[in-house]
């Protein structure tokens, strides 16, 4: 339990892509500047620090690489370099050119605790254009079990090292050079395939117009691709401008994502400290199989060097350097957004117009309550019978009022049929439900007030039944509204109820989604007034199931009171099911996230008056019951679910998709992990 707001206790490890003025052809100087911001780094936590190719030197220095007091001194600066930094347990990668074997290399020479741990050669030496190493320097390629003497001391040489920190669980470094990533096969590639989580480009790579956006590409590609943080350093200020310019592109990728990238053509010493997320890349590469299956379809892991040290990472609240959504399902960025809002619902609306038309169906039904999600279904099925040619009169839309249904709401599903020109009809469900529960013998056919489950669901039960046989009698399918949200917690009524449908196009849309979304649509302009009036008085109404009458002391049967916050809800099952997460570092990310409602960006249009925070108390005590009804109740309502789309990354629950679970698990693990290793506060 100590520890519980250190990162490297939830499988992070701070790492830094430095790039610093660079002062040509004086060694000593540049190893003095490395030392000041690696040891700058370590102090602000880091454990691996990348410098700039050829750093020690400077990269274009052309044949001076050639001389031999040069080497000698960067040899000099080299045990410099290990001495200034003897106190501490960052491992430094710092690009120099070394003598070896009656060769010179352009290579990283890894520097940890005093030592030099290791030295990995360029494998792939750029001749072309305004490139000249093969001038100067022996390929890398090939070169594997050798040991250098250097700096006064020995250490092995080859492309085939791995810095292993032996305790922060799950970083093993590899290192590639500049061009090395931009050739068919990188280096990366295998370093991956070996085990390497954290690939460092120690770079050169002068500036021309564009070139910045294609070192981008490569840089979030062979992340992507290899699922690993990928920390590019290039050199800046200070190289020759004899004959081209330097800007000092730094950055950080993780499996695609780009962690941090810092100011173009800076001035002065620039570290970029971004914490990259270990669990996560084990997590992606153990799901995706096909990534081991490519390591044995090469061969297997082959042979490696595997060099571990021991990076003493600080304990206790350092911060956290990484982007983090509060919404993981709903980006802040207001392109991102943009761009997901119009997928999910083109994803919603194309999945439904393939069903209809596969099975020749022209008719659709609809409960609609003048909820959320009863809504964000509606207007899918009103955009896809448009663009079927069908007319809105293909849409059957019946509102149900029951014993709990408020006048706003039933006011808003009204309004919204009649704005949407589909059939619309109202369906008083409560004789049926009277009469269901005076069979029963359910007291409340007595006149007493008990508002059980059972009462509960009989509406829900009688509102399905309904819908299932007035799609019968119109030759329709009922357009289920249940969202993954809903699913996740297990908040629908199971069988008949709102857990059935013939096709639900809610399924894969997490609540949080679903609000954006609505208001997305409002603005997006495919809709004719009245519709997005409408559309916001839906969404400024408090979420509920409406299956209980309102009293002076319960006004509304609020849904959020009773199972959780769905922004804390969503937030959780993010993390359970897309990564696998521990409750406890779920939690450490929903309290960096949530606890203060100033801190972090919201989403474009998100009301300012309804932005909440949640402290770590509130957070521990909702994951709570977030993992007593996923893992220990919901699965049988997931195992039985209709048809339906995925739309997000974060998953579907379809047990013919994306989650396949036991219905009769127990939730003690992640209960016990959760009490474990969050504290009360
Ligand atoms: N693992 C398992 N395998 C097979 N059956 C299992 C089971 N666990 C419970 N059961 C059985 O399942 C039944 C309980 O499930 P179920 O009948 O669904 O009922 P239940 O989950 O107890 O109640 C439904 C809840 O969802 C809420 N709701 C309903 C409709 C819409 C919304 C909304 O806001 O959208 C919310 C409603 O307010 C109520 O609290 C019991 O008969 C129980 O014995
Ligand atoms: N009064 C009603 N009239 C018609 N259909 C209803 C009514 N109440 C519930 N339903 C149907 O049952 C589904 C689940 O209802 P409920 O309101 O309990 O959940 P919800 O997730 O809040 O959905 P919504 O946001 O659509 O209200 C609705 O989406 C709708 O299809
Ligand atoms: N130093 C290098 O290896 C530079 C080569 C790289 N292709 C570039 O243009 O930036």
């Amino acid at each position: 339990m100590t520890d519980f707001r250190s990162i490297y206790r939830h499988g992070f490890a701070r790492v830094a892509a430095c790039t610093l003025p660079v002062s040509l052809a004086d060694p000593l100087r540049n190893a003095a500047a490395t030392a000041d911001l690696a040891a700058s780094a370590a102090g602000d936590g880091a454990v691996l620090a990348v410098f700039p190719e050829l750093g020690l030197s400077g990269y274009a220095i052309d044949d001076l690489r050639q001389q031999d007091a040069l080497l000698d001194a960067v040899e000099a600066a080299i045990a410099q370099l290990a001495e200034r930094t003897a106190g501490l347990g960052i491992l430094i990668l710092a690009g120099a050119p070394v003598r070896h074997a009656d060769a010179l290399f352009n290579a990283a020479v890894a520097i940890q605790r005093g030592r030099v741990l290791g030295v990995v050669p360029k494998s792939f030496l750029p001749g072309y254009r305004e490139f000249y190493e093969p001038r100067q320097f022996a390929p890398g390629t090939g070169r594997t079990g050798e040991r250098i003497r250097i700096a006064g001391t020995e250490a092995p040489f080859g492309t085939d090292l791995l810095f292993e920190a032996e305790d922060v669980s799950g970083l093993t470094v590899g290192v590639e050079i500049c061009e090395d990533l931009w050739v068919p096969l990188p280096p990366s590639t295998r370093l991956a395939l070996a085990g390497a989580s954290v690939i460092a480009n120690l770079s050169a790579s002068n500036i021309t117009v564009g070139k910045a956006e294609t070192r981008r590409l490569l840089v979030q590609g062979q992340s992507a691709r290899t699922l690993s943080a990928y920390l590019y350093a290039a050199a800046g200020e200070g190289e020759s401008t004899n004959d081209v310019a330097w800007d000092g592109q730094v950055a950080v990728f993780e499996a695609g994502t780009p962690l941090g990238e810092s100011e173009r053509f800076p001035s002065g010493p620039n570290a970029l400290l971004v914490d990259v997320d270990l669990d996560l890349l084990r997590q992606e590469r153990s799901r995706m199989t096909s990534f081991d299956a490519n390591r044995a379809s090469e061969g297997g892991i082959g042979t490696w060097r595997r060099i571990g040290f021991r990076a003493t990472p600080p304990s206790g609240d350092i911060g956290f350097r990484r982007p983090l959504e509060r919404f993981p399902f709903v980006p802040s960025d207001p392109a991102r957004l943009e761009q997901d809002c119009f997928e999910s619902y083109t994803i919603q609306v194309s999945a439904l117009m393939q069903r209809m038309r596969a099975i020749n169906c022209k008719r659709l039904v609809i409960g609609v309550s003048g909820g959320l999600d009863s809504t964000q279904a509606l207007i899918v099925a009103a955009r896809a019978v448009d663009r079927l040619g069908l007319g809105r009169d293909a849409i059957f839309a019946y509102t149900m009022p029951g014993f709990g249904t408020g006048s706003e709401t039933l006011g808003n599903a009204l309004a919204l049929m009649e704005a949407l020109g589909v059939r619309s009809e109202t369906l008083d469900i409560r004789p049926s439900a009277r009469l269901m529960l005076e069979a029963m013998r359910h007291p409340f056919a007595g006149g007493e007030p008990l508002y059980d489950v059972t009462f509960e669901n009989v509406q829900a039960g009688l509102r399905t039944d309904f819908l299932f046989r007035l799609a019968n009698q119109h030759d329709g399918i009922v357009v289920g509204t249940g969202d993954l949200s809903e699913l996740g917690l297990g908040w629908c009524t199971y069988g008949v109820g709102d857990q059935m449908s013939h096709y639900n196009v809610n399924a894969g849309l997490p609540k949080t989604l679903i609000q954006h979304l609505i208001r997305w649509v409002m603005g997006a302009g495919w809709f004719a007034a009245p519709v997005p009036d409408t559309l916001a008085r839906i969404l400024a109404t408090e979420i509920s199931p409406e299956l209980v009458p309102a009293s002076t002391d319960q006004p509304i049967q609020s849904t959020e009171t009773k199972i959780g916050p769905y922004a804390l809800q969503d937030f959780t099952l993010f993390y359970v099911l897309r990564y696998g997460f521990r409750p406890s570092k779920v939690a450490f990310l929903a309290e960096r996230a949530w606890s203060d409602a100033g801190r972090g960006g919201w989403p474009p249009g998100f009301p300012p008056d309804a932005r909440p925070q949640y402290d770590l108390a509130e957070i521990k005590r909702w994951m709570r019951v977030f993992l007593r009804r996923f893992f220990g109740f919901s699965q049988f309502k997931r195992t039985a679910v209709p048809n339906g789309p995925k739309v997000s990354t974060g998953g579907s629950l379809s047990p013919r998709g994306d989650w396949r679970a036991p219905s009769d698990g127990s939730a003690r693990a992640w209960l016990d992990e959760l009490e474990a290793g969050v504290p009360d506060v």
